[in-house]
């Protein structure tokens, strides 16, 4: 009667957890769920105080679970604010101090924004509607926000097919119809985009396609009317109110066409086939433009080639500042320009990385986190463009979500590092000062000794500099030989970098090397590096790859007699392109993979990336989708093959492991699929937590199995 019926089907089930062994010992699958994380560190106004959320797995109930917690950036020891029964996340605090606000799915309420009551005594999170969110000028007084301002097309109480699933209801231009609207239960497609990886399949429209630009709102705080200020064909977006509260910047079409000409503009580009002069030409579709906080007819600030983002006022109100990227192929960088008008200024000249998160502080400065390679930093720009950035908070580590008191005086970000989890720091803005603030992880750190990775560069093809690192064996003795396993990370556009991550411990954890590089095509290391694998895939990246294991390979502690690889997505295409041209490795585990770049397109929910990438659609560079495709070339794998897929991921749907798992089997080629229901792409991130173990745990045992000859 157990077996089978033993496994639950959903997480709804409570399960005894069994009590871990006391450290300091290596990581057993067990510690997962012990890590805690920190997240979206939010400073008061005031600077005394740090929000953020914490999120912890429930291992007995087989889910995470989020709550908001505050410490005072003095010290102290951090205290929950909101109730342990309900999930309440990302944190901010109302500029007046009266309020803290936090999104929670808690139920009797309308929207998921709730309050805590900062000045008086209240013990239940309330809701207050009279409090807008959205953009605030420095004295709080209204907000400014966007919103649709006609209500979404209703599909009418009549429509004899309400009844129906939603996927299984006619869409409005589909030819055929049901025989019996009760009778099927299936999934009707018309639209492209009818999947997405993280929602499922999405119902198709029951109505003609129409247009909700995207209209500026303005909202009192203390009164729940909100008046309309525009009322445009376009929509606005990225809306900030300048410090005095008389202006707002925003960012639209740069014609300002209406939203149903730009998109249909679009979506006949799109259909057309890959044109060199067309596809790689700047575009500028779209600039920024003031209008008054009241409304009326606004003015273009600049006509800027390319993509505008992040738009922050001056504190003396005089320019504004963005990130922009003139081309995708090319790195996005901090520009200032007046209100008034003028040329652009460009913050960070020819700084080979890219910045995220720009504040424009109080003070004057603009400050900003960016990716240097694998690691991350708070750095400071100088307002003239003439020096690089000052890195202010960096080291081997990555620093996340800065977020800074009114005054300009305080910063909170989390950071992680190799062997740390994530916990909350603070530092004077300036970076001087830094303290840590939490202490999650105090426990499972006691108990566990997370592997160390040394870092090393080395030169590959065309003389290119490659980053990466090597993570010694839990029990590490100098003099003995250790298998080792090779990481590729997926995108390719994402990288590997300083911080704690549960893969690598897992197999570090059982006595294996685990190498890991960011090849180029990977982000870190600016847009030349990141688009220098277009149309290459699995060429000189591969190469990169190989140089590493060439490296690590020729170690005295390293057997090269045992060596395996392991990625997901694009790292699940590169394993199993590595399987068809070396018999180095004894063992690989492909991991959401793709194996034929043209099922990939059609299969998936992001046929954009090859369509940039391979320089147009499968039909219009067949060759290309073709030679870089694995599953041409399967007939040569002879290493043995864990594939792992989920039911549920559309980004890389099952076809790849299917046909990648037949061909070897008919070949004789040892392989394993282990397919998880319930689960997305991002099951190995964010999937159902004793799903997410049991993957880890036969990562452990693949490589055990092949590389060390236990299980
Ligand atoms: C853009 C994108 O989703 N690419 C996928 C093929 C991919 O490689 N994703 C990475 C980020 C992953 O690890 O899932």
């Amino acid at each position: 009667l157990l077996g089978a019926q033993a496994v639950p089907r959903s997480a709804t089930g409570a399960a005894a957890v069994a009590p871990l062994p006391k450290g300091p010992r290596a990581m057993v699958l067990g510690d997962w769920y012990r890590v805690v994380n920190v997240s979206s560190p939010a400073v008061s106004p005031d600077g005394k105080r740090v929000a953020m959320t914490v999120t912890r797995a429930v291992e007995s109930e087989n889910r995470r679970h989020s709550e908001v917690w505050v410490v005072n950036t003095a010290g102290g020891e951090p205290q929950r604010w909101t109730a342990p029964s309900t999930e309440s996340s990302t944190p901010r605090w109302s500029p007046d101090g009266k309020y803290l606000f936090f999104a929670s799915t808690r139920a009797g309420g309308r929207g998921n924004t709730w309050a805590i009551r900062l000045d008086m005594p209240s013990g239940e999170a309330v809701q207050v509607p009279e409090y807008p969110t959205g953009s605030m000028p420095t004295d709080g007084s209204f907000a400014v926000f966007t919103d649709a301002a006609v209500p979404a097309p209703q599909v009418p109480s009549a429509d004899p097919f309400n009844t129906m699933p939603a996927m299984a209801r006619p869409p409005f231009d589909a030819i055929t119809r049901p025989a019996a609207a009760a009778r099927f239960d299936g999934r009707h497609v018309v639209d492209m985009n009818y999947k997405n990886n993280g929602t499922g399949f999405v119902p198709g429209r029951r109505v003609p396609r129409t247009w909700r630009p995207q209209q500026l709102f303005r909202q009192s705080v203390g009164d729940t009317s909100k008046k309309q200020i525009t009322s445009t064909a376009y929509s606005h977006r990225g809306a900030v109110v300048s410090p005095d509260g008389k202006w707002v910047a925003f960012i639209a079409d740069a014609r300002l066409r209406s939203d149903s000409v730009a998109d249909l503009e679009r979506d006949s580009l799109a259909r057309l086939p890959y044109d060199k002069v067309r596809d790689e030409a700047e575009r500028n579709d779209a600039d920024i433009y003031v209008i008054d906080a009241n409304g009326g007819t606004p003015r273009k600030v600049i006509d800027w080639m390319g993509a505008e983002s992040a738009l922050t006022w001056s504190p003396d109100g005089k320019s504004l500042a963005f990130i922009g990227r003139p081309v995708r192929t090319k790195s996005a960088r901090i520009y200032t320009v007046s209100v008034a008008g003028g040329a652009p200024r460009n913050l960070l000249g020819d700084w080979q990385y890219e910045p995220s998160d720009m504040d424009w502080l109080s003070t004057g400065a603009i400050q900003f986190t960016a990716d240097i390679g694998g690691r991350s930093a708070l750095l400071r720009a100088d307002l003239t463009g003439k020096t690089a950035p000052k890195e202010l908070v960096g080291g081997r580590r990555q620093l996340r979500g800065a977020s800074y008191d009114a005054a300009g005086k305080i910063v909170a970000y989390t950071a992680t590092s190799m062997t740390k989890p994530t916990e909350l720091f603070v530092a004077n803005a300036d970076g001087t000062g830094e303290r840590q603030l939490t202490s999650f992880n105090k426990d499972v750190n006691a108990d566990v000794v997370w592997s160390d990775a040394d870092r090393f560069t080395y030169k590959s093809v065309g003389n290119m500099e490659i980053e990466g690192w090597l993570m010694k064996p839990y029990g590490y003795e100098a003099g003995k030989k250790y298998p080792m396993v090779i990481y590729i990370h997926g995108g390719p556009h994402s990288a590997y970098g300083e911080g704690w991550f549960d893969e690598f411990q897992n197999l570090a954890a059982q006595g294996m090397f685990v190498l890991f590089t960011n090849p180029r095509g990977s982000s870190g290391y600016g847009a030349d590096f990141t688009y220098s694998t277009r149309g290459r895939w699995g060429m000189e990246d591969y190469d990169d790859l190989m140089k590493a294991v060439d490296i690590v390979a020729a170690r005295p502690d390293v057997d090269s007699t045992r060596m395996g690889a392991t990625g997901g997505s694009y790292g699940g295409f590169m394993t199993t392109w590595m399987a068809t041209k070396t018999t180095r490795f004894k063992a690989i585990q492909t991991d959401r993979t793709i194996t034929d770049w043209t099922y990939w397109y059609g299969a998936s929910d992001a046929q954009g990336l090859t369509e940039f990438e391979f320089y147009g659609k499968p039909w219009d560079n067949q060759a290309l989708y073709d030679t870089l495709s694995p599953i041409r070339y399967v007939n040569k794998v002879k290493t043995p093959m864990l594939i792992v897929q989920s039911e549920e991921d559309h980004r890389t749907p099952m076809g790849s492991a299917e046909i990648w798992f037949m061909s070897l089997k008919k070949q004789g080629v040892p392989v394993e699929l282990v397919r998880y229901p319930r689960s997305n792409h991002d099951l190995s991130r964010t999937g159902e937590p004793w799903l997410l173990v049991d993957r880890l745990g036969r990562l452990r045992q693949w490589f055990s199995h092949w590389l060390i000859g236990k299980n």
